[in-house]
């Protein structure tokens, strides 16, 4: 089963990821990683010539590396899914598509090409959250802050999200982020068990 955990930066994916993945040990969480290598290098000469990525790619360019990051997680995906295993995944297709549109929302068609071409999740859980206090939680959290995650852009994120799962054809369960981590963990699990009786009906109609 591949659920997708979705919302705008500071919603609180990585900590209930985290708890699901440690809840259920029947799960594993898909981290997108391959470029972070290649990406910290290009930080580095920007850097040393006081520049940065942001200013350096362009918006599109740097949706397609994190395109790059989801196909080079497929197989992985694939063989959990095979296992029957939950699949807990954040930064995928949706994310994606909102982020490649962010800046500049000329749509790029080889990103939906490669979305179409990804394993489908069974469904998402969306983290609903003012992105005011998303920007606390961000602040709170005393990291340095992407460009991306400017009060603007979260507001403009939050729009789009609502607006691109709208359109999905799998089940989007929202849930309230701004509650206190237990409640939103225990809204969570709700959900997966809901959604893993339909599944396991499903398996025995045919
Ligand atoms: N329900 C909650 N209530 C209060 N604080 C929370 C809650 N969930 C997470 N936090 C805190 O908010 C901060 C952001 O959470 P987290 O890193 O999980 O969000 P995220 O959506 O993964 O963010 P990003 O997309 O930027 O990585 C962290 O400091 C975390 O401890
Ligand atoms: C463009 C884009 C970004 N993301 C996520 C992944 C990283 O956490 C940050 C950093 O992005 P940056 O643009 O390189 O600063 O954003 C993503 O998931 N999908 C995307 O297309």
């Amino acid at each position: 089963m591949l659920i997708h955990i979705c919302g705008i930066d500071g919603s609180g994916k990585t900590t209930l990821i985290k708890r699901l993945s440690q809840y259920y040990d029947d799960s594993t969480c898909v981290e997108l990683s391959s470029n972070v290598e290649f990406v910290n290098q290009v930080n580095e000469i920007c850097k040393k010539n006081n520049s940065n990525r942001w200013i350096e790619f362009n918006n599109k360019f740097r949706s397609m590396i994190w395109a790059n990051e989801i196909i080079n997680v497929v197989p992985q995906i694939n063989n959990y899914l095979e296992q029957k295993k939950i699949v807990l995944i954040d930064r995928y297709i949706i994310c994606n598509k909102i982020y490649s549109q962010l800046e500049d929302d000329s749509p790029l068609q080889l990103i939906n090409f490669i979305h179409e071409s990804l394993p489908k999740p069974d469904f998402a859980i969306y983290l609903n959250i003012d992105p005011l206090v998303a920007t606390e939680r961000i602040n709170n959290r005393g990291l340095k802050r992407s460009p991306k995650e400017s009060e603007e852009n979260l507001r403009k994120a939050s729009e789009m999200y609502k607006y691109e799962l709208s359109k999905v054809d799998y089940p989007v369960r929202v849930l309230d982020a701004s509650k206190a981590q237990e409640e939103v963990f225990l809204e969570a699990i709700k959900e997966i068990e809901t959604q893993k009786a339909k599944a396991y009906q499903k398996e025995e109609v045919f």
